[in-house]
């Protein structure tokens, strides 16, 4: 025991020393952080934006050093050469350089997550560090050299080589330890236990788009993350300018997972949903599932290009009118001509239509020169072209033959105007048209977004909305000069020291320099340097196509499971979700380990998924969780309060006793069908006092539902999310509901700790083990 001791006073020793470098470093950038600040807001624009930019580079610097106190140090490597190397979050050293701490994601950390006992990689011992604050409580050892083994001193908490051999896991206690912990609503990173085939998905190259397939809990959502900040490590050039798109299925999904790369000193990363990746377009409604799927077709390239091109049209006949008082015809045969014209500049429709209206305009012009029957002077043809711009006619006969159009009313109408939707749509049966009619005011759903991008595409800037934009910009600089001059007649200043421009142009917003993420966000056509994709399997054809467009290099992570799909418009293979828009150039990874569920609900849900023709990935469990799956059926009963519903507040009381800490920690989840949800809500909100207390039950629900303790969600809203103990109610109707099968599939794998099955029907093939006769 003193052995142990000594090990973790020593190690306490080496923690103490880098919390102090990081303590300095925080001091020192806190220092200069101040100092920049203080320099005022004076000097030239160019003094100011350095000014900025260093504030900026600071104030990065001390987030970063803030986000790491959290187990800063948690690995050492005992080399072959009698060197040691401690790995953490971050590289810390010394004054004169000298290397302190391994960022995790430094090739030199690499042995941490990869080295085994048969590669062993030049380590003769891997050491995790478990510290709770700043002590150090524990140690665990991993000796990897045969011989050093023989010679090892025996210390507590070593493991053997044939242990390790005969494991997949590396450092499992530290692992098991973390996988056991009760879940908060937010998801935590994993950097001290990522394990190794993980580690090869986390470091692989930048290039080429790398999907990764897992069952659920393999950590594909933390290895995406991880992959993210091991990116922006190893190629910080390439991605700090372009930077990272990080797309997942939802706002609270992505509340879930916010935490993780800020913890690793990530900050950069957009991230946003598809609804949401329009600037200015937020998207939240869900269509019927079945308008979900058709508006998800590929077809819709031909549908939008087809809409577009019906906005570019010969009228059915000639218009005439007069300008001062000659008679001018607005030709088909010419409107024609330059329809083809302004088609071949290849621009998007709105950029092209200068070209028809210039090539229109000088047509007329011609016409008027004709019947003036005299030469026009360059200042005659100007006036001739700008009464002809303005004159109604013209400008209804040139807008009906190339109408400017934006992406939203150019959609919007598809939907509201049977006949529009016909005539771009051939493709689709009367039935499928008929079931994406909808007013024009009505919000825009998810499944629109990547229709509004194909449609912002081909149509390209408005001209006008620019050029009101401008107008707009010009009339804010003229209130800000009026205001400068005002200032300066007031105070008297002036005198030649300061001009109202140059003191306007302190009015102006100096809120902070937008950084590239905020850059990236803001503009639809930003093209990333990385896109990483989580959930992808819920992604439509349609959607494919919108992000592909946004990294041309088709750098991508793409983390999913086939077998957890649950939209109508969503991929059951890869190969038909990628290859139409990545052609064949992807490959391929998988993740096998699970490490939320226990064994014994991985099973059963792997028995129901197969038996259920789910296009599952083989899954093995890392843990054994005694009594982890339970089975409750109840007989059916009156209405007055179901039985059912009983069995579930008792349920849910039960374990909330169990795994609900007052720390926040600790959560337990009712899944049900969607149209359950309410009811159960109500039940499981109005037992709560009587269970667990009036002050514990007013705290629970109080809590925000990202951060809810105890919550009743149907499959979706639950998916990619964990909670300690799950109840799932009536299994038979989650599968039939329109995620089928793979939505109970969802539910099923939720729960880290405990899985209860209430149900009054009977259970679908595959929970329940059949016994071998
Ligand atoms: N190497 C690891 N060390 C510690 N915890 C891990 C490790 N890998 C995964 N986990 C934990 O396992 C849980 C499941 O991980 P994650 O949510 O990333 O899985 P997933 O494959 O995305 O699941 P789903 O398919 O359900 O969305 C998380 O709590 C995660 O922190």
């Amino acid at each position: 025991m003193a052995g142990r001791q000594d090990e973790l006073a020593r190690e306490q020793g080496v923690v103490d020393g880098l919390y102090a470098r990081l303590d300095e470093l925080r001091r020192a950038t806190r220092e200069r952080l101040a100092e920049v600040r203080r320099s005022g807001p004076s000097g030239s624009p160019q003094n100011r934006s350095e000014r900025d930019a260093f504030a900026t580079l600071y104030e990065d610097r001390v987030a970063q050093l803030d986000a790491v106190e959290d187990r800063l140090a948690f690995g050492r490597l005992d080399l072959d050469d009698g060197g040691t190397r401690y790995v953490g979050r971050l590289g810390l050293a010394d004054a004169e350089h000298r290397s302190l701490l391994t960022d995790w994601r430094a090739p030199a950390a690499t042995p941490f997550y990869r080295a085994t006992a048969l590669h062993p990689a030049g380590v003769r011992r891997r050491r995790h560090l478990v510290t709770t604050g700043r002590a150090v409580t524990g140690l665990e050892d991993e000796v990897l050299d045969l011989d050093a083994l023989q010679a090892a001193d025996g210390a507590d908490g070593t493991t053997g080589a044939g242990t390790l051999a005969a494991s997949t896991l590396s450092g499992e206690g530290a692992l098991l330890a973390s996988l056991a912990t009760r879940r908060t609503g937010r998801m935590t990173d994993i950097v001290a236990t990522i394990q190794s085939e993980q580690d090869r998905i986390i470091r692989a190259d930048l290039a080429g788009a790398l999907v990764v397939q897992g069952g659920p809990g393999t950590g594909k959502t933390a290895v995406a993350l991880h992959r993210a900040a091991y990116l922006l490590y190893a190629h910080r050039r390439v991605l700090e300018r372009s930077g990272v798109l990080l797309v997942g299925p939802s706002r609270a999904f992505l509340r879930y997972i916010d935490q993780v790369l800020p913890s690793l000193g990530e900050t950069g990363v957009v991230a946003t949903t598809v609804g949401e990746l329009l600037p200015g377009v937020r998207a939240n409604e869900a269509d019927t599932p079945a308008a979900t799927e058709i508006k998800g077709r590929l077809l819709w390239r031909d549908v939008v290009r087809r809409a577009v091109r019906a906005r570019e049209r010969v009228p059915a006949r000639d218009v005439r009118f007069r300008l001062e008082g000659y008679d001018l015809v607005v030709r088909r045969r010419d409107v024609r001509e330059a329809i083809g014209r302004a088609r071949r500049t290849h621009k998007p429709h709105n950029e092209a239509r200068a070209a028809f209206a210039r090539d229109m305009l000088t047509r007329l012009v011609d016409q008027y020169r004709a019947a003036a029957d005299a030469d026009l002077a360059p200042e005659d043809v100007a006036m001739v072209t700008e009464d002809l711009r303005s004159h109604r006619d013209v400008r209804v006969a040139l807008n009906l033959a190339w109408f400017p159009i934006t992406p939203e009313k150019l959609v919007a109408d598809l939907f509201a105007k049977p006949h529009r939707l016909a005539e771009a749509a051939p493709e689709l049966t009367a039935g499928e048209r008929a079931a994406l009619r909808r007013d024009p005011d009505e919000p825009w759903t998810e499944a629109d977004v990547p229709l509004l991008d194909e449609a912002a595409e081909l149509l390209g800037e408005d001209g006008s909305i620019a050029r009101a934009e401008a107008r707009a910009r010009a009339t804010e600089r003229a209130a800000e000069l009026e205001y400068a001059r005002s200032v300066l007649e007031s105070t008297g200043a002036g005198g030649g020291l300061v001009d109202a421009e140059t003191l306007a142009s302190r009015f102006e917003s100096t809120g902070p320099r937008l950084t590239t993420a905020e850059r990236a966000a803001e503009d639809r056509t930003w093209t990333y340097g990385h896109v990483v994709v989580d959930e992808a399997q819920e992604l439509s054809p349609m959607a494919w196509r919108m992000l592909v467009r946004r990294v041309p290099t088709r750098s991508m992570t793409i983390v999913g499971d086939v077998a957890q799909t649950s939209s109508p418009a969503g991929a059951r293979s890869w190969p038909d979700a990628l290859d139409p828009v990545l052609g064949g150039s992807w490959r391929l990874e998988e993740l096998t380990v699970s490490y939320r569920t226990p064994a014994e609900v991985a099973d059963a849900a792997q028995r129901m998924a197969a038996a259920a023709a789910l296009p599952v990935s083989p899954l093995t469990a890392a843990r054994q969780v005694d009594g982890a799956l339970e089975l409750s059926r109840v007989t059916p009963s009156g209405p007055a309060r179901p039985v059912l519903v009983q069995e579930v507040v008792d349920q849910v009381a039960a374990l909330a006793a169990d795994f609900v800490g007052a720390d926040g920690a600790g959560r337990v989840a009712v899944v049900a069908a969607a149209d359950q949800v309410r009811a159960l809500r109500e039940a499981v909100e109005s037992v709560l006092p009587g269970a667990l207390g009036a002050q514990e039950a007013a705290r629970l629900l109080a809590q925000r539902p990202e951060d809810a303790q105890v919550s009743v969600l149907d499959p979706r809203a639950a998916k990619g999310l964990e909670f300690d103990a799950v109840v799932l109610v009536e299994p038979a109707t989650v599968a039939q509901g329109t995620g089928g099968a793979s939505d109970l599939y969802v539910a099923m794998t939720r729960p880290t700790q405990r899985l209860v099955v209430v149900h009054e029907q009977a259970l679908p093939t595959g929970i329940v083990e059949l016994a071998v006769a």
